[in-house]
């Protein structure tokens, strides 16, 4: 809570100032009234003593009765009309503050969150994201709006009555007060206890947010496999997990908070009790001297407007820790260190000749197990270079550490002869074009899409990039053309006409190196020859690396690099490879519909290549499922 003062709280101070000294203000105007009452009780009603208000000299008063009545009254007018004032000047101070610095902490967390390393989205759930984008930052701006202002309205009311009861009488005073030191070691021991549970909760939140953002966009499969049910149940399940998680909190703070009003109260009877024993009878021992009826009421007033705050003090701690747990998780994530940044040093990566060098190239992902080893290979500048090998050989992995989404453990990537590590990671990423096999298109118009990355593109560009992409053709039979809205992740457009739009993104792109990741889903004939006429027209003039599926695009490729679990076994062209009979030759093979010549050796291994991979994948996923305490694999 200090840091997000430190960071967030001085801009907009202002604002903050003049919504807590309203505040204060307010709680200071609201004890006017009960002290002018009991005054005119004593005074102007039945005058045994002189009318006479703290702090106000008594020449300023008026001597008359009806003029101490009507002051009174006046008094009491203005202080209700003057809290009010100061209630719209602290909500609104307020407010302006907190949304404010809700704008700014999430605009900032979003910020940090995307230049985090890939290795964290990996095993991160997106609704634990989410909710911390949403809901930790919302209790932020609540921890500002209102639990801060009531914390210090609590001390100022707290301080400032007591100062008043003894005022009027610090015999009396002491009994109320007496109740003051057990409330704080009660409260002490509730902010402690309720502190894990708040947390707990606040996981609870992201994992239900996770399961319901997953199924939704999962939604077609949940569909087809009739699954409807089976998903309720594990909806059902994480809110039930969340319900138990809420409840704990709820139990312990129903604990609280009557026991604190019950403290309160037990202060109040007590004062009540000597009070009226005092006024009846006398002094009771060990109190001495008198006690007016005027002084009485207000007493019992202030004692009211003392022990009110009180009680209400466990909203207050139960918000705060609520917003002390969200500021964790806020903070948390603002906090981790990315690997992959840019180095002091940094140099931008601008005209290229685009040539691409794997020197030695070893890396792991978090799981440890190595997935390239010792990998080498170039493309020289306006080549392709098809990478092929069974699934789960690398390819893929090798086309991320191009971009750097990830670092070699070993070896190194240049560019132009320049390690990766060393250049702006914007510049190098902005050199490559990513054609990827699982098209993402924004929810957007197909134009916001197309421009996506290019945004400085005039139409004409956009259209001859999508004539180039033979993606114009259907753009213009859609109702809108350009302006045709297409949902989230482009679902109204079939797989072949994403591709084609985002390899027109690519060309408007217009980068020095292009990967593409290869469909491997099939499409008709004639979408396959638009695709591979537009992706020759892509790569045409740029270094290209391929993970390759198609075998015309393997056949024209420059050079072929063979992937085996994660070495490079075999490399050179389609011709010199077919020729060696290795492990291409099998996949070609394979491709071509003829495996007569094959080894069944090589088969064998490549099934059983296959199948490791699937295993590994699963342990993978459940790895990263049970270590961030989810659901069973
Ligand atoms: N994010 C990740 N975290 C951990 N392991 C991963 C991750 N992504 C891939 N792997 C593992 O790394 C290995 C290489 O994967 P990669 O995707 O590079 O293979 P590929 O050759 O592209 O396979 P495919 O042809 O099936 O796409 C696989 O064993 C895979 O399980």
């Amino acid at each position: 809570m200090v840091r997000l003062f430190a960071e967030y709280g001085r801009e907009n101070l202002a604002w903050f100032v003049v919504g807590l000294l309203a505040s204060v203000l307010g709680r200071l105007i609201a004890v006017v009234p009960a002290l002018v009452l009991g005054v005119a009780i004593d005074a102007v009603f039945f005058r045994n003593t002189a009318y006479a208000l703290p702090l106000v000299p008594s020449s300023w008063l008026p001597t008359t009765v009806s003029g101490q009545f009507w002051l009174s009254f006046w008094l009491v007018i203005g202080a209700f009309v003057g809290g009010v004032a100061l209630s719209w000047v602290q909500g609104l101070g307020l407010a302006v503050y907190s949304n404010r610095v809700q704008h700014a902490v999430r605009v900032d967390t979003y910020d940090a969150l995307q230049r985090l390393d890939m290795a964290f989205f990996d095993d991160k759930q997106t609704g634990q994201v989410l909710s911390i984008l949403d809901g930790d930052v919302r209790n932020l701006r609540t921890f500002l709006d209102s639990t801060l202002s009531g914390g210090l309205q609590l001390v100022v009311a707290v301080v400032g009555i007591a100062g008043v009861l003894f005022y009027l009488n610090a015999q009396l005073a002491v009994v109320t007060l007496v109740a003051v030191p057990l409330l704080a070691v009660f409260t002490i021991w509730f902010m402690r206890t309720i502190r894990p549970l708040y947390r707990a909760l606040r996981e609870s939140v992201g994992a239900l947010n996770t399961r319901i953002e997953n199924n939704v966009s999962g939604m077609e499969v949940i569909k087809a496999s009739a699954t409807e049910d089976y998903e309720t149940d594990r909806v059902a399940d994480a809110s039930m997990d969340y319900y138990r998680r809420a409840l704990a909190v709820v139990r312990l703070d129903y604990l609280y908070q009557p026991s604190m009003e019950l403290l309160a109260g037990v202060a109040f009877a007590a004062t009540f009790a000597i009070g009226g024993v005092w006024l009846i009878f006398g002094p009771p021992a060990p109190f001495t001297g008198d006690l007016l009826v005027g002084e009485f009421v207000t007493f019992l007033f202030m004692t009211q407007r003392f022990i009110d705050p009180l009680s209400g003090a466990g909203r207050i701690v139960n918000s705060y820790e609520n917003a002390r747990a969200s500021g964790e998780r806020i903070f948390g994530l603002a906090d981790r260190e990315a690997v992959v940044r840019d180095a002091s040093d940094a140099e931008s990566l601008d005209a290229i000749d685009g040539r691409i060098e794997f020197d030695g190239v070893s890396f792991a992902y978090a799981t440890g197990r190595e997935v390239l080893r010792d990998v080498s290979f170039t493309a020289e500048p306006g080549e392709t270079v098809a990478l092929v090998g069974p699934t789960g050989a690398g390819k893929s992995t090798v086309a991320k550490l191009l971009l750097r989404l990830y670092e070699p453990t070993n070896g190194a990537v240049r560019v132009d002869g320049r390690d990766v590590r060393g250049v702006e990671l914007r510049s190098l990423r902005e050199a490559i074009g990513y054609v990827s096999q699982d098209v993402y298109l924004f929810d957007g118009t197909v134009r916001e899409n197309l421009l996506y990355g290019a945004f400085d593109a005039t139409e004409a560009e956009m259209v001859a990039a999508a004539e180039a992409a033979e993606a114009h053709e259907f753009v213009s039979r859609l109702p809108e053309g350009y302006d045709t809205r297409i949902g989230e992740r482009g679902v109204k457009l079939s797989g072949g006409q994403r591709q084609r739009l985002s390899i027109a993104r690519a060309m408007l792109q217009d980068p020095r190196i292009l990967v593409l990741d290869e469909a491997t889903s099939a499409v008709d004939t004639e979408t396959e020859l638009l695709i591979q006429r537009a992706l020759d027209r892509l790569s045409a003039g740029r270094t290209t690396l391929v993970i390759a599926h198609r075998l015309s695009t393997v056949r024209r490729a420059d050079a072929i690099v063979v992937l085996d679990e994660g070495e490079v076994v075999e490399s050179g062209t389609h011709d010199e490879l077919v020729e060696l009979g290795g492990l291409y030759a099998t996949l070609w093979g394979i491709q071509a519909g003829d495996v007569s010549g094959v080894s069944t050796d090589i088969l064998a291994r490549l099934v059983e290549r296959s199948r490791a991979a699937d295993e590994a994948d699963a342990d993978r996923i459940a790895d990263g499922v049970t270590a961030d305490g989810g659901e069973d694999a």
